[in-house]
């Protein structure tokens, strides 16, 4: 029998920042009915007492028939464990599974585990990284570690905890905002926050079915990124250094007539050939020449790309090209060159995609 794919929800923040307390809370809500939690447990990383009971398989039942695990070997291990479980009958079929990183992880390398790997990529699908942010804390783990950068700038939501003991989260909303544009910023703290607030952050609304290609790729919300982007030259003018922030940027693509299949195909392999390990997560929808009617879905972890779907038929909106790649250390300006390049704008000083399928590295003005 076929089992519908097991929806993902990552759940990354600094130690500390409250993401075993906000699970925990969630985890009472019926949208969270059938979930299991694996608590990826690293060295003299402490986890919740409820996380610890002791279980011969590894697999603790909790009261409302939601599994919770930790990690001892390799979370790919702990993941295909638990859907041959469901697939063989052993537990109920489960509707999502929630990863607790630890604090210090990267959740990079865990997405692409996840995508990356060839079983658990078909039964499973990744709907989105909640990234819980300490009001109290955040600047000065922001300033000094590097992985809290990252796991703000590829989250799809951002959960802020402790503003109850915080004198204000504005400047810390701006800064959040400036490193990731896209991800609404949810107040943790208060009562009416839902755990469907996090959930269903993927391209596909289960209840609808329609694809909301404008949300999964932040589209709604860039409007409000102009204002925070004022605000946040405001903080940089009173003479606070965050390194780690400049890195990361969010590029957005656009193009608005159809592109063949090979140009992307290229264009992308070009992108994951030059830059690499700087690329964070990268998501686009694409109306390709072949067939302007079914939008390809493009959805990527660094290198690694998920095998490209096709969607049904476009949403309300535009249609086009729209691709959003979130990085480190990106030479923004080459990849625009380069997509600008394969996507033919006319324009002048650069050379042509023929002569850049021979040397990718000749766009003009780009230095290695
Ligand atoms: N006042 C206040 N305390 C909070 C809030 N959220 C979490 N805490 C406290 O912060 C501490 C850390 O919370 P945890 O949920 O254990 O954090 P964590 O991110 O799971 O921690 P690690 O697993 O160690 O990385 C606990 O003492 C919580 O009670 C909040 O919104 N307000």
């Amino acid at each position: 029998m076929m089992h519908e794919p097991i929806a993902v929800t990552i759940l990354t923040g600094f130690l500390g920042a409250g993401k075993t307390t906000l699970l925990n809370r969630l985890l009472k809500d019926p949208a969270l009915q059938n979930t299991a939690v694996i608590v990826n447990e690293f060295g003299e990383v402490s986890i919740d007492h409820m996380l610890v009971e002791q279980a011969s398989d590894g697999v603790i039942e909790l009261s409302d028939g939601c599994l919770c695990c930790t990690v001892r070997g390799e979370l790919v291990d702990t993941l295909a464990d638990l859907i041959d479980r469901v697939q063989t009958g052993r537990i109920a079929p489960l509707k999502r599974i929630v990863i607790e990183t630890t604090g210090l992880a990267d959740p990079v390398p865990v997405l692409q585990s996840v995508m990356g790997h060839p079983v658990l990529a078909q039964a499973l699908r990744l709907d989105g990284v909640v990234c819980v942010v300490d009001a109290v804390n955040a600047a000065a783990t922001l300033d000094t570690h590097e992985q809290a950068v990252r796991q703000i700038a590829v989250a799809d939501r951002i959960v802020l905890t402790k503003s109850d003991l915080a004198d204000e989260s504005g400047t810390l909303r701006a800064r959040l905002r400036a490193l990731n544009p896209n991800a609404p910023i949810l107040d943790g703290s208060v009562s009416s926050m839902r755990a469907s607030d996090l959930l269903d952050c993927g391209l596909y609304d289960p209840n609808s079915k329609i694809a909301d290609v404008r949300r999964w790729l932040g589209e709604e919300r860039q409007h409000d990124h102009h204002d925070h982007d004022d605000h946040d030259h405001e903080h940089h003018d009173h003479g606070h250094h965050h390194h780690h922030d400049d890195r990361v940027t969010t590029v957005s693509l656009v193009h608005d007539r159809p592109v063949s299949f090979s140009t992307i195909e290229m264009f992308l392999d070009l992108l994951r050939s030059t830059q690499g390990s700087k690329l964070l997560r990268m998501k686009g929808v694409i109306e390709l020449a072949e067939d302007p009617g079914r939008p390809l879905v493009i959805h990527g972890v660094q290198t690694l790309l998920h095998p490209p779907a096709r969607l049904a038929g476009w949403p309300e909106g535009p249609r086009g090209t729209r691709i959003v790649i979130i990085a480190f250390d990106l030479p923004e300006d080459y990849v625009r060159r380069l997509f600008t390049a394969f996507t033919g704008e006319p324009a002048i000083d650069t050379p042509d995609r023929a002569a850049l399928a021979d040397n990718p590295l000749a766009i003009a003005g780009y230095k290695v």
